[in-house]
């Protein structure tokens, strides 16, 4: 090949690639709508010019180079092009890497028009110059500035400008400025020949300022248009910005295309500026596989209803999520699918807060009653399917109501809230602790092997619920009584079993409370009896069916009766004589404790008045006081009218607090038992060494005797513990300057043994039972005290 084929071939091929990279450039900058797309536009129409020229070059320098014509190009005219393909190789490459830059510039389309024209005419001269038949490309450059500038003056004004290049090159030929370009097809005369340069001239001018402004004319209409389309683009994007749903687009591998200003915020990700977002990727994997199915499901055409779904957030927080997804096939882009959902993590959050009330208590946390038959019917299931139990214990907290109403209910909560948290720590994970209100609580043992493995429970409960509490500045001992029942054993329904559980737990209520019992069918006769008995009571007051039967208390000393103790009866219409075991719990439970105590203080304070007016030796009658009783607000004012409407000596009236009531709340004990004492009434602690009482509250209480518990008389006399403990009790009275009196003694080993280790006073069966009042007034007058032979010489009666 010729060293002229060559060159021409180099500078088509470097014409084509120039244009071909400015297409690719501005291939990646938008659409036609802004200045970047336009420049797209443009780039294409430069690139298809340029292989078209390009293609025409290597055409006609092939053709000719083998046709009689040979070579065409002169040595000046190579260098010349060479210049010249190097000015148009550096502004494109210019305009490749500083295309920001340049496209700030004011004028920077304008000189991109002027350099085309240039390289235009430059291609023209060298084509043939008049006779060239590239001046179509004129037209282009000029169509060029029409796409690229928004003024019709200016692209006419560039139209002229070009119609002008055109002219200044034809008349360098005309009169010989330029070397000639002999191109062998044309004959060298037309460059000279004037009148065909002019109509050459005035054709292509005309037919570039028709196309200026035929072109300018046609790109505003079509620029309007866009605009009108970027503005309805625009207010639509706003529209989707504004709305509270997250709306987005994605192709259906969930590679995100576009989403809206909810979508944004919510999940703070922008698919504009985080390229290659996946949908998929920031999908909870709880629900990938389900939106997976969706988005193909939409891509099949399929309209996705109600799906719901949990993005994970920039942040890492779940983004709830429900709405539908669709892929609008009329747009003609199937591959896009569209979603619109609404943020529901609020509506989640108070749903599950809704749940959780409805299936727990407020002030524990703990399930309560329905979530706990719902958590026992698991366990049943559980339970079956190993072989096994499970064990139901109802647990209500012993005289807890005596600390809400004394302490508040601030205290009441804080104490329910502390006796959860124990609770909770007395079982396992599986196992359920609920609170079914008030001081009611349940527990449900899964995978329960036999009745041993509850009693362990069972027992480390009432360790853990007996160790005192400080709360509200008080120190606290509360005990409580726990009904047992077995799944298969004792029922098969939930409901059954804590009904059954319950009936229990009343029968460790009523035997002494801080216990456990175990449910048994007979059970259900005395709850049967309960039901009868609380119906009863209600009108027993009324029909006076309470009795009182009284008990000497006989001084060891003198062998005198010193007082004489008032114990309940209630003589029912159709059970008998009912104890006092059998019903003054219930009376605390309902609250009855009240007018039936009040009852009872009267009655005796009256009965000991009688006494004392039918001239019987003066002595203290005691009563006993119920926890719910020492607490009440109205106590001192009750006994102070009561004893005054009996005209009844304080002194001789004497009043029976248990230990354990003393110590659940010392500080209140201390309180009214000395304003009781202030009255002038005689003071005694019952069931003493039951209860935990220390040396130092013992001191801080006015109280005149200590009432040794019969638990531990029975077998004072054989059981060396007993016996220590016994002597401690009267030791420690000693110490103290209080009387110390035995109760329950039933036999002379007793009655020795107490005698010799200093107990002030006794009271037993084997002085006398409890008896009716007239009776009692015998016993007062010496008749029927029975005291032992052995004793009778030593006193002094
Ligand atoms: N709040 C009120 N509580 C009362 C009232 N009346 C009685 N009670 C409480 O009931 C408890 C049981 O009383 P009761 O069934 O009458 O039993 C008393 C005696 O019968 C019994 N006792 C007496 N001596 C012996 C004996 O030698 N052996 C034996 N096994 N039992 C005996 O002890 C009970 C008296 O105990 P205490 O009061 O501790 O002295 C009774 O404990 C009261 O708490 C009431 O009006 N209100």
């Amino acid at each position: 090949m010729s060293a002229g084929k060559v060159v021409q071939a180099a500078w088509l091929g470097a014409l084509g690639r120039n244009l071909g990279s400015m297409q690719l450039q501005s291939l990646a900058r938008g659409n036609f709508a802004d200045p970047a797309g336009r420049n797209e536009l443009v780039a294409k129409i430069r690139w298809f010019l340029a292989v078209m020229i390009g293609c025409y070059g290597v055409f006609a320098a092939g053709f000719y180079a083998f046709s009689e014509y040979g070579l065409f190009l002169t040595r000046e005219q190579v260098i010349f092009l060479l210049v010249s393909v190097g000015a148009f190789l550096g502004c494109n490459t210019l305009y490749h890497f500083h295309y920001e830059r340049i496209r700030n510039i004011r004028y920077a389309a304008h000189l991109q028009v002027l350099i085309d024209f240039l390289l235009i005419t430059l291609l023209i001269h060298f084509s043939g110059g008049g006779a060239s038949w590239f001046w179509p490309v004129y037209l282009v450059a000029t169509l060029e500035a029409a796409i690229l500038l928004d003024r019709k003056r200016e692209v006419w004004l560039l139209g002229g400008i070009g119609g002008l290049m055109f002219g200044a090159m034809l008349a360098g030929q005309y009169l010989g400025w330029f070397c000639e370009v002999p191109m062998p097809f044309v004959d060298p005369q037309l460059h000279h020949d004037g009148l065909f340069l002019l109509l050459i001239w005035l054709w292509v001018s005309l037919l570039n300022a028709a196309i200026a402004v035929i072109g300018s004319f046609l790109m505003s209409v079509i620029r309007n248009e866009n605009e009108a389309l970027r503005r309805s683009e625009r207010r639509l994007v706003n529209f989707l910005d504004s709305a509270n749903d997250l709306i987005f687009s994605a192709t259906p591998e969930g590679r995100l295309l576009y989403a809206n200003h909810s979508w944004k915020s919510a999940l703070g990700f922008d698919p504009d500026t985080a390229d290659n977002l996946n949908l998929l990727d920031i999908i909870h994997p709880t629900y990938k596989s389900k939106c997976q199915a969706a988005f193909g499901k939409a891509a099949a055409g399929q309209r996705v209803n109600v799906l719901e779904g949990s993005f994970i957030a920039c942040d890492r927080r779940p983004i709830d999520v429900e709405g539908n997804i669709t892929c609008n096939p009329e747009d003609g882009d199937a591959t896009v699918i569209w979603g619109i959902c609404r943020d529901v993590t609020e509506r989640k959050k108070a749903q599950e807060q809704l749940y959780h009330l409805a299936h727990h208590d407020m002030l524990t946390g703990l399930p309560n009653r329905l979530f706990f038959i719902d958590r026992l019917k698991h366990a049943r299931a559980m339970a079956r399917r190993g072989e096994k139990q499970v064990a139901v214990l109802f647990l209500d907290l012993d005289r807890f109501k005596i600390i809400n109403d004394t302490l508040g209910h601030s205290v009441g909560d804080q104490l329910l809230q502390e006796a959860a948290s124990r609770l909770l720590e007395c079982v396992r994970e599986v196992d359920t602790v609920a609170r079914l209100g008030g001081d009611e609580f349940t527990v449900a043992l899964c995978n329960v092997n036999g009745v041993e493995d509850v009693e362990q429970v069972a027992q480390k409960i009432l360790k853990a619920l007996s160790r005192p509490m400080a709360l509200g500045g008080h120190e606290l001992f509360i005990t409580t009584s726990i009904g047992i029942c077995l799944y298969p054993d004792h029922g098969e329904e939930p409901v059954e079993l804590i009904k059954n559980a319950d009936i229990a737990m009343y029968n460790a209520k009523t035997n002494g409370r801080n216990n456990y019992q175990f449910y048994d069918q007979a059970m259900d006769q005395e709850a049967d009896k309960r039901l009868m008995l609380e119906t009863g009571m209600r009108k027993a007051l009324e029909r006076e069916e309470f009795r009182i039967y009284y008990q000497p208390k006989v001084d060891m000393v003198s062998g005198r009766v010193t007082a004489m103790e008032a114990l309940l009866r209630w003589e029912h219409p159709e059970l008998g004589m009912l104890p006092p075991s059998s019903f003054i719990s219930l009376a605390e439970e309902t609250g009855l404790i009240f007018p039936i105590g009040e009852w009872v203080l009267r009655h005796a304070c009256l009965q000991n008045r009688a006494w004392q007016d039918q001239g019987l030796a003066p002595v203290r009658v005691a009563v006993n006081l119920s926890g719910y009783q020492l607490q009440h607000k109205g106590l001192i004012a009750t006994v102070r009218k009561i004893l005054e409407e009996t005209g009844l000596d304080p002194m001789y009236l004497e009043l029976e607090v248990t230990e354990t009531v003393v110590m659940q709340n010392p500080d209140f004990a201390v309180a009214i038992l000395n304003e009781l004492r202030g009255l002038g009434i005689h003071i005694s602690i019952d069931d003493f060494g039951t209860g935990y009482s220390s040396l130092a509250h013992l001191k801080r209480f006015s109280v005149n005797t200590l009432k040794i518990d019969k638990s531990f008389v029975r077998e004072v006399d054989i059981n060396s513990t007993d016996a220590a403990i016994a002597t401690a009790i009267i030791a420690m009275g000693n110490s103290l300057n209080l009387k110390v009196i035995a109760e329950g003694v039933e036999n002379e080993g007793q009655f020795s043994f107490l005698r010799e280790n200093k107990c002030d006073e006794m009271q037993g069966y084997l002085f006398s039972k409890p008896v009716p009042p007239q009776e009692a007034a015998k016993l007062l007058r010496g008749e029927g005290l029975k005291i032992p032979e052995t004793a009778l010489a030593e006193l002094s009666i």
